[in-house]
């Protein structure tokens, strides 16, 4: 960059305000955009920041801070343990640009917070300096401190009302930079009939991150991608025996011919394609996802309330003319084989157009350059066929829906076997939780947008063929159980198992509305008592409220609410407690996994959140 006449020439070391605090850093001028007057600075660790002239200073006047006494000023000290740079650097693994940034625990009220933000600027990872009292009255500085509010809450402002987008776009007074070191560079790929694209890809290196290989990397992917339908064969053929225990060894296959059925090909198809109707249709609100990488926020039609009630209706008027839905538990190995069959379509299909689809386009794992790998992780982000989000979809049409149909034609099947009048205590409880679980998802449409699938993960076989078939096939395990296993319930089993679904659905249901809440509008007046920790990506983490109490809340209620699933079924067999089980290791390993993620987005921001709020799941347990 070739620099004008202006104050600071490139090159030069000054010292740099981080913004929102009083604090200054060391830092080195990379240049000056006369555009927009903004210095480009970058800090010791290699975070990049685009400065005002003003919230740059000379090195003289500047004395090393004594560390102890910013601590004690902190109010921020009160809640945390260990405060001491040093050792959060050591303890810090994966330092992003969040390391740098000035992490405090604010405390907002309605009317202040943005104030209350500035005072309570507390800890900074770089050994922070202060201007000495001669500087400090300058009347330069007089001049700097009015200023400082002003620049100040233009940070504030930025990170509270469209935060992320900007901050990726750099606009605004300050741009956080993505640190180079975020990730290995890959070669851009482009679409061929984007020349244009293709050749500023070229230009530039990519900025996708590959993230560390999941799952128990490239063996581990061979690994699921046979064990997963394998697995979902097992607990099939287990659900018609007579006693289906887990540990039992697996029952003989059946002959080869009686998995396929054409039929229940067509079944399958003409539910898929129903649910695609009535997803483009311009009915229901159109939400915005989370800002990508490139700053651009997806549209998606969220009508899945409206949705599940036209199956419903769809459904009910089948029956009513004669459909015979038990067909569904008869043929259950047969539907799952075809879908099992569309879902690794879909997943070819998939693979194949990622290998076309840009750099930026692309999840931050499912690019090790392993195809297997990367088939089974997914690598575009957000495939879409020009609105139709087939990610967004397979995740919360087919396979959520079909999940409750599966279950209301157990119920009939287990009335058609035991020729009962209406459906067991056991069954109608299970089949009502899962209802419940799905129209709540589907109500809440939105705070799907939020959730780590649709922000992070690429669209691949592990998705397609769990949204698919898992979900349908596995989820339903508990209805499927009790047609051929009845279990009698008594009428206070019956409200202590309800009273536990409600508490669970409570905290799940609040806990998941809070972080979407707060995702969306971080100055969302309902949440200004909550406090936050703000990290250099310009989002912040909630330390009060739910997000407080534990790491992951809504698992935590998740979870409670899988036991009150498998309670209605007894302790005769372990298959209806397989959901629980698998559910277990499902969260732990969701919750490892965005533990990493975090560390990597956020550094020693997240390190604080986690030093505060410092169990996972369960309190005091785990
Ligand atoms: N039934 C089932 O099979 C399954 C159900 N689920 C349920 O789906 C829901 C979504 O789960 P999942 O996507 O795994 O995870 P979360 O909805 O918990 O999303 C995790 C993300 O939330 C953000 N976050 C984390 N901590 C905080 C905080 N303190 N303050 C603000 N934001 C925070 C981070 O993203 P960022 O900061 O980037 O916004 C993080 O990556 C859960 O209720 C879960 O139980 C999940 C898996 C399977
Ligand atoms: C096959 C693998 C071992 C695992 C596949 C995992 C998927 C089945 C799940 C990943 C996240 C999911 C969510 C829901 C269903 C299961 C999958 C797809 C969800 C849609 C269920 C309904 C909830 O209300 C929800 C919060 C919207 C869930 C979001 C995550």
């Amino acid at each position: 960059m070739k620099m004008p006449t202006v104050k600071y020439q490139k090159g030069d070391t000054v010292m740099g305000r981080w913004p929102g605090s009083s604090l200054y850093y060391q830092v080195k001028v990379l240049g000056f955009d006369s555009k927009s007057q903004l210095y480009t600075v970058i800090y010791k660790d290699g975070t990049e920041l685009e400065l005002k002239e003003q919230d740059i200073k000379n090195v003289t006047g500047f004395q090393t801070r004594s560390r102890s006494r910013s601590r004690s000023r902190s109010p921020g000290r009160r809640r945390s343990r260990s405060r001491s740079p040093a050792r959060t650097t050591r303890r810090s693994s994966s330092r992003t640009a969040a390391a740098v940034a000035a992490t405090a625990i604010t405390e907002s009220t309605q009317s202040s917070r943005r104030d209350t933000r500035l005072k309570d600027t507390v800890e900074v990872r770089l050994s922070p300096v202060e201007q000495t009292k001669a500087a400090e009255n300058s009347s330069n500085n007089k001049h700097e401190k009015k200023e400082e509010n002003n620049t100040a809450s233009k940070v504030i402002e930025k990170s509270e009302a469209k935060v992320e987008a900007e901050s990726e776009k750099n606009q605004g007074p300050y741009n956080l930079r993505r640190r180079k070191a975020d990730g290995d560079a890959k070669p851009a790929e482009a679409k061929p009939d984007q020349p244009e694209k293709k050749a500023k890809e070229a230009a530039a290196p990519s900025t996708i991150p590959s993230a560390p290989l999941d799952f128990g990397g490239k063996i581990g992917a061979y690994f699921w991608l046979l064990f997963l339908p394998a697995w979902v064969l097992f607990v099939i053929l287990q659900g018609n025996l007579t006693d289906p225990s887990l540990i039992n060894a697996p029952p003989p296959l059946p002959p080869l011919d009686t998995f396929w059925d054409a039929q229940a090909l067509c079944f399958v198809i003409l539910w898929i394609l129903f649910q695609a109707l009535l997803y483009i249709l311009p009915v229901g609100k159109l939400s915005e996802g989370m800002p990508l990488r490139s700053g651009v926020r997806l549209k998606y039609r969220t009508n899945g309330f409206f949705a599940i009630m036209v199956s419903a209706i769809v459904v009910a008027v089948a029956v009513h003319q004669g459909a015979d839905l038990t067909y569904i538990h008869s043929h259950f190995l047969q539907l799952a084989t075809a879908t099992f069959i569309i879902s690794v379509l879909l997943s070819i299909y998939l693979y194949v157009r990622s290998r076309y689809a840009a750099s930026e386009e692309l999840a931050l794992g499912g690019n090790s350059g392993n195809v297997v790998y990367d088939f089974f992780k997914g690598r575009e982000l957000n495939p879409r066929i020009k609105n139709f989000d087939l990610k967004f979809f397979c995740e919360m049409r087919p396979g959520l829906i079909g999940w409750c149909l599966i279950n209301f034609a157990m119920a009939l099947a287990e009335m058609k076997k035991h020729n009962l009048d209406a459906p067991s205590y056991a069954m109608i409880l299970v089949n009502l939780f899962q209802l419940l679980y799905v129209v709540d998802g589907l109500w809440n449409e939105e705070a799907i947008l939020t959730t780590m699938d649709l922000m992070h993960d690429g669209f691949g076989f592990m998705l397609a063929f769990g949204d698919l078939v898992w979900v349908p096939f596995t989820y339903t395990l508990q209805a499927y159980y009790l047609v051929l296993h009845p279990n009698a319930l008594s009428l206070p089993a019956v409200i202590a198992i309800v009273t536990l679904k409600l508490i669970g659905f409570y905290i799940f249901r609040k806990s998941n509305s809070e972080k979407n809440a707060f995702r969306r509008n971080p100055s969302n007046p309902k949440l200004s008592h909550l406090k936050t920790i703000p990290t250099a990506t310009g989002k912040s983490l909630l330390v009060s409220g739910w997000w407080g109490v534990v790491r992951h809340p809504n698992y935590l209620g998740d979870l409670i609410m899988a036991l009150a699933w498998s309670l209605p079924c007894g302790f005769s067999h372990l298959l209806p407690w397989y959901y629980m089980i698998y559910f277990i290791i499902l969260l732990v390993h969701r919750d490892s996994r965005d533990m990493s993620e975090c560390r990597r987005k956020y550094g020693s921001a997240w390190d604080e959140y986690c030093r505060t709020v410092r169990y996972r799941i369960i309190p005091r347990v785990y």
